[in-house]
């Protein structure tokens, strides 16, 4: 199996400087070697560009940094679609999930046929009319979904994006912050969505079995799993941007990606919002674990051995 590692160090689509620095803290953690361990035959991309922070214009809408976000996009969309391109399996590490603009659409100009996974305490399906914050990273899924686009304001910059999602391709797990314009486009849209409700009343096994008999009752789509570190439990990932409690469990977490995995149809993974500016050291250090722990059980990595 060969995976292709792509750094996306970005900041701007939220208010907290240091999800830049997620990238190389999950390196420094040991990334490389880990998924070597597997067996693996890794390639490290490095980091894609992102542009200096020039004064973003807002375009008299409430988003913030939308060049900047944008400028940012398009590289990761280019890298992403490389590395899947050349067979590789593509793990794209945040960076704020302003990421999954570029990853998604990279991915799916090299396998229009995928579904997503998303995982995450929030629906980051905000329109730049919805958002009350203006944040991107709140924003990404609504840029990439065919029936919202008769609501999305054309940002300068977004041209090179074409829609490439339909809302029957996405399946949120984890969701217990989800703001009213969100449930709004998730219920009028039909968005399947295992909000940690349901897998408290469910459990983890049904919820999994439950979204990708929805996504892909054949069992034959390529997979994007679009995994925010702010999906697990706050105890779990306490350097994080939005933190909200009760949530996954390692154990649900990992769960997730062990059945994803054994799919064989995982081609894209994105880890967004790490981030090892907030909390002190412990913290970084129980956040970036929690974040290896996540990938190395999309690789390969099994509880049972
Ligand atoms: N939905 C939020 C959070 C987005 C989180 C992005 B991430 O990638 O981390 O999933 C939250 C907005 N909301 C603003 C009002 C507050 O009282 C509660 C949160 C937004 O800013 O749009
Ligand atoms: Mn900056
Ligand atoms: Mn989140
Ligand atoms: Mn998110």
């Amino acid at each position: 199996r060969k995976v292709g590692v792509v750094g996306c160090p970005v900041h701007h689509g939220q208010a907290k400087p240091g999800t830049e620095h997620g990238p190389d803290a999950l390196r420094e953690g040991g990334l490389i070697k880990k998924l070597m361990g597997l067996g693996l035959d890794v390639h490290d991309y490095g980091d894609v560009g992102t542009p200096s922070h020039e004064d973003d214009h807002h375009f008299d809408l409430p988003v913030k940094n939308p060049k900047h976000v944008a400028t940012a996009s398009e590289n990761i969309a280019a890298d992403v679609y490389n590395v899947i391109k050349s067979g590789r399996t593509c793990l794209a590490l945040g960076g704020d999930h302003s990421m999954a603009i570029g990853s998604i659409f990279g991915h799916s100009l090299a396998e229009p046929e995928h579904v997503v996974v998303w995982v995450d305490a929030h629906a980051d399906i905000n329109t730049p009319l919805t958002s009350s914050s203006g944040n991107m990273h709140g924003m990404p899924l609504s840029f990439l979904v065919k029936e919202l686009q008769p609501y999305i304001s054309k940002l300068p910059g977004f041209e090179f994006i074409k829609p490439c999602l339909s809302a029957k391709n996405i399946a949120y797990i984890g969701l217990r912050d989800v703001d009213p314009g969100e449930r709004y486009i998730i219920e009028k849209l039909g968005i399947q969505s295992f909000s940690m409700s349901e897998v408290d009343r469910h459990g983890i096994k049904d919820v999994v079995e439950k979204a990708m008999h929805y996504l892909d009752p054949e069992g034959v789509k390529p997979i994007h799993l679009s995994f925010d570190i702010d999906a697990l439990d706050p105890s779990l990932a306490p350097s994080t941007g939005t933190p909200v409690p009760g949530g996954l469990s390692i154990r649900e977490g990992n769960y997730i990606c062990e059945e994803l995995a054994a799919t064989g149809r995982l081609t894209c993974v994105d880890i967004a919002e790490v981030n090892p500016s907030l909390g002190n050291e412990r913290d970084n250090l129980i956040t970036v674990n929690s974040a290896l722990s996540i990938i190395t059980h999309c690789f390969g990595g099994r509880r049972q051995g």
